[in-house]
């Protein structure tokens, strides 16, 4: 060998260092999970508790998400699925542990079924259990000898011994990367509270992501990642409203500050209704100064301004207008604003149906649904390149391109 060249790898075989400081960043790496199983456990009796709006098709919305993440691919993103990486990590006997643990609720099925679930999830391959944690398991699929208990006896055989996870679709809102750290969300719904743990298995375990740091604590006041905006390095607007509480904001803002990851964060209070669940369905980056936004909120939404004090505390100002708050903690003189739709109906429908909900893969270019046209012609007229996919399907669980998505690597702006 003396003499020889070592072999270098090329660029694109390295993966890129998880790291995101911003919304509109060249994309290179990001967090999806095709819709599987889980989405088959819909039924008119169980939807609306597992926060879908109707019953997708599921080999349409399977259809529609591959073609999401060939866009993706396209633009040489490099698309990680949550399931691979929820079996790699799983292949660790300490997070196959852990990971049966979370499915087993005690509470509900007593000690004789729990033993018996536990001890027979103890046993399955780490395929297997990922399966069985995502799109969870009736009654009547446990093992006909694990435990003929009066809590088997008396539940239906459809029952849940284990809940589905239909929400893990949304992989923006359970985790969310801030700099080269990783907040794992702490759920607000009962139906996506045990999203948490499976997260912050993946990020514990993984070899990918082991190394990576963590930005506020898994288990603190809930804040999910739909709520979270980068709106520049430094800079972070936090929607308060359905899911985030006011506590969750002030814990996150306090985490990274610790971490000098911000110097500015804003509180944003959104209504507390399902069309507006997260700030992302109301306002989403669709350049380095611009966003998408709904204009029913536009003149109203305001922002309190956090700042770390001298003291290692948090200074708080505010209220004032959101879109003045926004620019004067990014530099810059005015944050471009692109409106959802031409008149309020169709900006309610759009803005119902995600329109305001887009995935930057660069700055100026997004993902889009295609139903949005009004808006879709109003980002194009504004100069952004719009990719759009179809989500018929995938827009049943009430989020778009942003919402399905987590970015773990962005080039810097
Ligand atoms: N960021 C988002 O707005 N995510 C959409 C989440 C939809 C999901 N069905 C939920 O209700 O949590």
């Amino acid at each position: 060998m003396t003499g020889q060249i070592p072999d270098v790898p090329d660029a694109e075989q390295v993966a890129p260092a998880p790291r995101v400081d911003s919304e509109v960043g060249p994309l290179r790496a990001v967090l999806l999970h095709r819709p599987g199983n889980e989405l088959k456990r819909l039924t008119p009796r169980n939807n609306d508790q597992l926060l879908f709006d109707s019953i997708p098709w599921v080999d349409r919305a399977q259809d529609e998400h591959d073609a999401f993440a060939d866009i993706l691919g396209g633009r040489g993103v490099e698309v990680l699925r949550l399931s691979d990486t929820l079996v790699e990590a799983l292949t660790d006997e300490r997070a196959h542990a852990a990971a049966a643990a979370t499915a087993v609720d005690r509470r509900r099925l007593g000690n004789e079924l729990a033993e018996s679930l536990a001890g027979y999830l103890s046993t399955v391959d780490a395929k297997g259990l990922a399966d069985v944690l995502t799109a969870g398991m009736t009654f009547e699929e446990l093992p006909a000898a694990e435990g003929a208990s009066l809590v088997r006896k008396m539940h239906h055989p459809h029952d849940f011994v284990v809940d589905p996870l239909p929400n893990l679709l949304f992989t923006r809102d359970s985790s969310v990367w801030i700099g080269n750290r990783v907040a794992i969300a702490s759920l607000s719904m009962p139906a996506r509270m045990r999203e948490t743990a499976l997260l912050d298995l993946i990020y514990a375990y993984h070899p990918r992501f082991r190394a990576a740091g963590r930005a506020y604590g898994a288990h603190s006041a809930p804040v999910e990642g739909g709520d979270v905006l980068l709106l520049a390095p430094g800079v972070l607007a936090i929607g308060v409203g359905e899911r985030t509480t006011p506590a969750g904001a002030e814990s996150l803002a306090r985490s990274v500050f610790h971490d000098g990851l911000a110097h500015t964060v804003l509180a944003v209070p959104i209504a507390q209704d399902r069309a507006t669940m997260h700030l992302d369905t109301v306002c989403t980056m669709v350049d380095r100064d611009a966003v998408v936004m709904y204009p029913a909120v536009r003149d109203t939404l305001v922002a309190y301004s956090m700042r770390p004090d001298e003291a290692g505390g948090v200074h708080v100002e505010g209220p004032t207008p959101f879109l003045e708050a926004a620019a004067t903690a990014m530099g810059i003189e005015r944050l471009r604003v692109i409106d959802t739709g031409l008149d309020p109906v169709t900006a309610e429908r759009e803005q119902w149906d995600d329109g305001n909900n887009t995935l930057a893969v660069a700055p100026g270019v997004v993902v889009a649904y295609e139903r949005n046209v009004e808006t879709n012609s109003r980002l194009e007229d504004a100069g952004i390149e719009v990719l759009r996919i179809s989500g018929s399907e995938l827009g049943t669980g009430r989020g778009g391109p942003r919402c399905m998505s987590c970015p773990v690597s962005r080039d810097a702006i």
